[in-house]
């Protein structure tokens, strides 16, 4: 494969409401949409949008890195042998991320894939864009050969008051979604309780509630959430207490009513070992390959906790239609498809465009047969 053209867009998603979470209020996202073309005239698609909350570089560090990395691309790209690249995903040593043609010219090393994750992000995923269309495969059975064809996703309700959220539930659930997701803490624990309420006496049983604490209670708020929580039925809790507290978490799981999660904790690449070693506790991990430096590693950590016996799936960084995509390919990717996925955001924005393959239909996204992302 020779790039024989690279370009950088600016991409700015502005929210239809601000989106309160225990981390901060989002009301709008800044990123860049990286494209590539290949000597035949494919055209790879990427997206970095940084989330430095979470633990990525800022939207400035993410321009300059794409800025540097896109001037190594012009260099010619050796192909993937014949055959190479398709099969067991990141843990084919042959599609092994050290191994994937990335631009590896001066701080394209392995620092930079932590330093600037959003950036190794946005031109990994335009690499494999175009690296499945060469092989005339979807980019998810460029990861994997036994990808599903359907993503299960969740919807993420972010409605101010108990009325309003309980409207919202009903919503979704007529939409199709049998999974729904509140963002909780950051409020008094008796308003979180009527919330959760509301919703429940909204949806009835069979419906799955997930809470998102984003590490915003203590290690004692938590145990008394979840235990008051816990009676209306939870499916798992997102990051109960802060990222750097895996002993925390170990210690609430013991006596949790529900499968905890962790999600800011993955970006802490000490915490995320502490985890793999301690599967008994945090059962399931949250993907935002984002925030992992792209689709690769993100499967590669996938793969380690299918061994343990962990979850995963893969959630968006409120991101655009072609992250979240690459998203999608990846969750259709993953050992299991058991947990919904949280890609479920196009809502959020003023200017999701309209139709595109990505936008879930009763609560599920079927992945495009066509080769590569899918996304035009
Ligand atoms: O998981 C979802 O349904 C959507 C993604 C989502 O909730 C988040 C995306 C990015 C930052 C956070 O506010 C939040 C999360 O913590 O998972
Ligand atoms: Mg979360």
């Amino acid at each position: 494969m020779r790039i024989t053209k690279t370009a950088l867009h600016a991409l700015r998603l502005e929210m239809v409401h601000p989106l309160k979470t225990a981390r901060g209020t989002y009301s709008a996202r800044e990123g860049f949409v990286v494209r590539l073309e290949d000597e035949e005239g494919r055209v790879g698609q990427g997206e970095a949008m940084p989330l430095e909350e979470f633990g990525t570089e800022s939207p400035a560090d993410c321009e300059r890195a794409l800025k540097e990395g896109l001037n190594h691309l012009e260099r010619s790209i050796t192909p993937l042998p014949p055959g190479e690249g398709r099969g067991e995903g990141a843990t084919d040593p042959r599609l092994d991320p050290r191994r994937l043609p990335l631009p590896l010219g001066e701080g394209w090393g392995e620092g930079l894939q932590t330093r600037t994750p959003a950036a190794r992000h946005a031109v990994e995923q335009a690499l494999l864009d175009l690296e499945a269309q060469r092989r005339n495969v979807p980019l998810s059975q460029l990861l994997a050969a036994d990808a599903r064809s359907v993503v299960h996703v969740n919807a993420l309700l972010g409605a101010a008051s108990p009325e309003a959220l309980a409207q919202e539930a009903r919503r979704a659930v007529a939409e199709g979604y049998e999974t729904l997701k509140l963002k909780v803490a950051g409020r008094p624990l008796a308003e979180d309780v009527t919330r959760l309420s509301a919703v429940r006496d909204a949806v009835g049983a069979a419906i799955r509630l997930r809470v998102d604490a984003n590490g915003g209670w203590t290690e004692e708020e938590a145990r008394a959430a979840l235990e008051a929580l816990g009676r209306y039925g939870l499916e798992l809790c997102e990051q109960p207490v802060a990222p750097e507290n895996p002993e925390a978490l170990a210690r609430l799981s013991e006596h949790s009513p529900c499968p905890l999660a962790a999600d800011e904790s993955l970006a802490l690449p000490d915490v995320t070992q502490h985890i793999l070693k301690h599967p008994e506790t945090v059962g399931i991990l949250v993907l935002k390959p984002m925030v992992l430096g792209g689709l690769l590693p993100t499967l590669s950590l996938a793969r380690e906790a299918a061994k343990r016996g962990m979850d995963a799936y893969v959630t968006s960084s409120l991101d655009g239609v072609i992250a979240r995509a690459g998203a999608a390919h990846l969750a259709a990717a993953l050992p299991s498809g058991r947990y919904a996925s949280g890609l479920g955001v196009g809502h959020l924005f003023k200017d999701e465009p309209g139709n595109h393959p990505f936008r879930p239909v009763q609560g599920r996204i079927q992945i495009p047969r066509t080769p590569g992302l899918g996304v035009n």
